[in-house]
């Protein structure tokens, strides 16, 4: 059994950032770039009125000053065109060219109008209502942002007239449940079978973290089956099996695997649950072998799978440990650390409060389904007492 830590060190050092290919502007929510996108122009490209009313020069913004508006006016899209003499004003609206770089926007329900007279307030604003050129970025500037691209880049990204965006191929990942006594939802199980819900799991867990998901057959637990499913993974980037990975007769995922020329990586984490995760190379594939029961998978997709989807899509790959205030105590922990699920509750201003579920049977997917947080326990660890701080993983 080798330790968490080591574990992710390892199942990262087999996979790469996936190659960039390029994508439309609105295909690229929550991709990763590749390569900088860099402006094409200035924003705004111009000095931009931010309101509407009317521009003077600002020799004329005097209290109570008198100006003669000319004919003409500057618009969105449509610029005034003309030039002020001392003394005359321009009606000027929102997002419209400043006629001159210098000058002031009075906002229309600050002046008085008179035929095409305006008189300034006594108190004028301080504020000139105009937005400089390049204010918000200049032409040339680039911009990479090391994360998931949000609705709010995308906005960044469409004024910087990006249309198609670099950003690293989503990775491609088979999954393959294993067991003769998996039937898939939908069908009527026999007296000795339960449903496979691994692979909606773990499949669903992969495509929100980005993954294109190629979802196979269920592997029965014959080296033949196994062999035929393995070899519908061609093409995939990762190869997740679930089940099969322990020590029974029936496990056979491992010599399955070794026989195809897996080359692993390593065999059995001290952690709980989780215990026989296998993972190494498989062909062009990184492989995970996950644990059957369901919260086993789940718990090695949280502390494996998604960083190594994380690691192929070029982000930042780890576990994130937060803090939290047990509302229960919870005992020693063995020689493994124990993710244990966990829910959380807000606290005004505080670290949330965590308490675990009194079954931390690793079949039971009712729990899990409620749990939010994996309270961890690190291995060898002494009992806890309501009110200690420890840390967590959200799920
Ligand atoms: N003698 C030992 N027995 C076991 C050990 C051990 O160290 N010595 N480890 C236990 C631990 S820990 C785990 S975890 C399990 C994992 O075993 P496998 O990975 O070989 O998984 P299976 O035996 O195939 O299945 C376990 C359990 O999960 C159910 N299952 C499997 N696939 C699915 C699926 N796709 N959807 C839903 N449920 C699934 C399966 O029916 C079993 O109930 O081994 C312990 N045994
Ligand atoms: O490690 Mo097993 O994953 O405890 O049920």
């Amino acid at each position: 059994m080798i330790p968490v830590q080591d574990a992710l060190e390892k199942v990262l050092a087999l996979v790469a950032p996936l190659e960039a290919e390029t994508v439309a502007l609105r295909d690229a929510l929550g991709r990763v770039m590749a390569a900088p996108a860099i402006a094409g122009l200035n924003q705004p490209p111009f000095s931009a009125s931010a309101m509407d009313g009317y521009w003077l020069a600002e020799a004329d913004h005097q209290p109570g000053a008198r100006l003669k508006v000319v004919e003409g006016e500057a618009a969105a899209g449509r610029s005034f065109g003309g030039t002020l003499a001392r003394g005359q004003a321009v009606r000027i609206f929102t997002g419209a060219p400043v006629p001159a770089d210098t000058g002031v926007v009075v906002l229309q329900e600050n002046v008085t109008r008179s035929g095409d007279t305006i008189t300034l307030p006594e108190t004028l604003e301080s504020n000139h209502n105009i937005r400089p050129l390049g204010q918000d970025f200049t032409k040339g500037e680039s911009f990479h942002p090391k994360r998931r691209l949000s609705a709010r880049d995308l906005g960044l990204l469409a004024a910087m007239n990006v249309p198609e965006v670099a950003v690293h191929r989503r990775p491609v990942v088979a999954i393959i449940a294993t067991g003769d006594e998996l039937v898939m939802p939908g069908e009527s199980p026999g007296p000795d079978q339960i449903l496979c819900s691994n692979n909606f799991l773990i499949g669903a867990m992969a495509e929100a973290a980005g993954a294109e998901v190629r979802m196979l057959p269920i592997a029965r637990d014959d080296a033949e089956s196994l062999r035929t499913v393995f070899a519908l993974a061609q093409g995939a980037d990762l190869v997740v099996t679930s089940g099969g990975a322990s020590v029974g007769e029936h496990d056979l995922v491992g010599t399955v695997a070794a026989e195809l020329g897996l080359e692993r990586a390593f065999w059995k984490i001290a952690m709980r649950p989780g215990k026989p995760l296998m993972a190494g190379r498989l062909g062009d594939a990184a492989m995970l072998g996950l644990p059957g029961n369901p919260v086993s998978a789940t718990v090695c997709g949280h502390l494996f799978l998604l960083p190594m989807l994380e690691r192929m899509q070029g982000l930042e790959a780890g576990h994130r440990l937060q803090q939290a205030v047990l509302t229960d105590p919870v005992g020693p922990t063995g020689p493994r650390t124990h993710y244990m699920r966990a829910k959380l509750t807000p606290q005004d201003g505080a670290l949330p409060a965590i308490t675990a579920f009194s079954n931390q049977d690793s079949a039971l997917l009712g729990v899990l389904s409620e749990a939010d947080a994996l309270l961890v326990r690190p291995l060898g660890d002494g009992p806890r007492a309501a009110g200690d701080i420890v840390g967590y993983l959200p799920l």
